[in-house]
């Protein structure tokens, strides 16, 4: 339908009904996507944000001043800014990789895996300028009218490489993540500028491409000290699978109550994270590890021109729980929204997967049990956030 536009609502509206800014402009004329929805109305809440892909960029931009009920989280899934301390590990410099530090920076790279999980690597192979080029366009996107992104919604979508969202699985969530993302699946360069949103698709592939030699090295030095030798006839295996996601979390009007991403580990291999310069990365020290604050969120903080790496559930299970795929979330900000681009590596869906046999023989059993990589993918997609409960699917109980 087609309206004059007005400043205001044509009805006056009840209180808590919030009027929503026209989506397209031409010339004087406005289009509406619909009537406003109550946001504190459940289902309309879930329509207009979920349903018509509006996202949670759709709700701020209508004006809000106080979140809807449906992202106020459980008190005890809300970031407390101040309690937690920030990680004072160093970047590790991968230039030194081709040197005589060889061996020390290997030795970096297996000790902060097998602690927290989580580290910063620079001197990557990925251009600096690349990594501002990645942030601009991620904002740019996701300012797109909702209109444009919502052709990627999954139902809809005319790719099955690409896909747009909110939250991480709405439907199953007690509280909705305050984030909107586009998930692009890479499987050759023709098909990823082909299917691939062209608002992103060239700075996301060579993302992807510019990286691919940092993420074999880590791969490299995190399976050789397992004393597993990576040649190219087992990189599928490893990391077969890769897929670009942008995120975008849009400003909160009530960062305390709420969840960028809730607490989780990721599901593959290795994750190579770009982060702006806003923060609000926390990462869990794990219980089991030799380190200070065991237990505590500590903040993964922004370094410019670096990249954060986490290892993933599927690196936990291959080392049989040497390395730890940490649990992390991400906290809302009211000032500025925040972007960050993860890739993330896994093995081909088809893949078994279970403890490499030497690091089980040398451990005296296996902590996780055989099972095919798809299999995992479900049960992760399938369920909430909720820690590191994914890794459940595969545990062997010992007692
Ligand atoms: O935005 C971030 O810093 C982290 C996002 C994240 O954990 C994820 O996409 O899995
Ligand atoms: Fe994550």
């Amino acid at each position: 339908m087609l309206y004059k536009y007005t400043p205001f609502p044509l009805v006056h509206p009840p209180h808590n009904f919030i009027s929503i800014k026209p989506l397209t402009a031409y010339k004087n004329t406005y289009i509406y996507s619909q009537m406003a929805p109550s946001f504190d109305n459940e289902s309309s809440l879930f329509n207009f944000v979920v349903r018509d892909g509006n996202g949670v960029k759709g709700i701020v931009d209508s004006g809000i001043s106080k979140v809807p009920q449906a992202y106020i989280q459980p008190h005890a899934e809300q970031i407390d800014k101040k309690s937690a301390s920030k990680c004072e590990f160093p970047p590790i410099d991968l230039s030194k990789l081709d040197g005589p530090d060889h061996d020390e920076v290997v030795n970096q790279i297996v000790r902060a895996a097998e602690t927290l999980g989580f580290f910063q690597v620079v001197n990557h192979g990925v251009p600096v300028q690349l990594l501002d080029s990645l942030k601009q366009t991620a904002h740019n996107f996701f300012s797109l009218p909702a209109e444009r992104k919502a052709v990627y919604r999954k139902e809809v979508s005319p790719s099955p490489l690409v896909k747009y969202g909110t939250s991480f699985v709405p439907e199953k969530e007690r509280a909705l993540e305050w984030k909107d993302y586009i998930s692009m699946a890479y499987t050759n360069d023709d098909e990823a500028l082909q299917q691939w949103p062209i608002e992103c698709r060239d700075v996301a592939l060579q993302f992807l491409k510019t990286s691919h030699e940092m993420v074999r090295n880590l791969l490299e030095a995190l399976l050789g000290n397992l004393g597993e030798e990576l040649d190219d006839s087992k990189i599928d295996a490893f990391i077969g699978k890769k897929m670009v996601n942008m995120n975008f979390y849009p400003t909160c009007p009530n960062p305390e109550l709420t969840v960028g991403v809730g607490r989780h580990s990721d599901m593959g291999t290795l994750t190579i994270l770009l982060q702006d310069g806003i923060g609000g990365l926390y990462v869990k020290v794990p219980e089991d590890v030799d380190m200070e604050k065991k237990g505590e969120w500590v903040e993964i903080p922004p370094i410019p021109g670096a990249l954060v790496i986490n290892v993933g559930d599927m690196l936990q299970i291959w080392s049989n729980g040497r390395y730890k795929s940490a649990e992390h979330r991400v906290r809302t900000t009211s000032t500025k929204s925040r972007v960050s681009i993860p890739i993330f590596t896994s093995p081909l869906p088809t893949q078994k997967v279970a403890p490499l046999p030497q690091v089980v023989k040398k451990d005296g059993g296996a902590r996780y049990r055989e099972f095919v990589f798809s299999n995992y993918m479900n049960s992760f997609f399938g369920n909430a956030h909720d820690g590191k409960k994914s890794l459940e699917f595969a545990q062997i109980n010992s007692n």
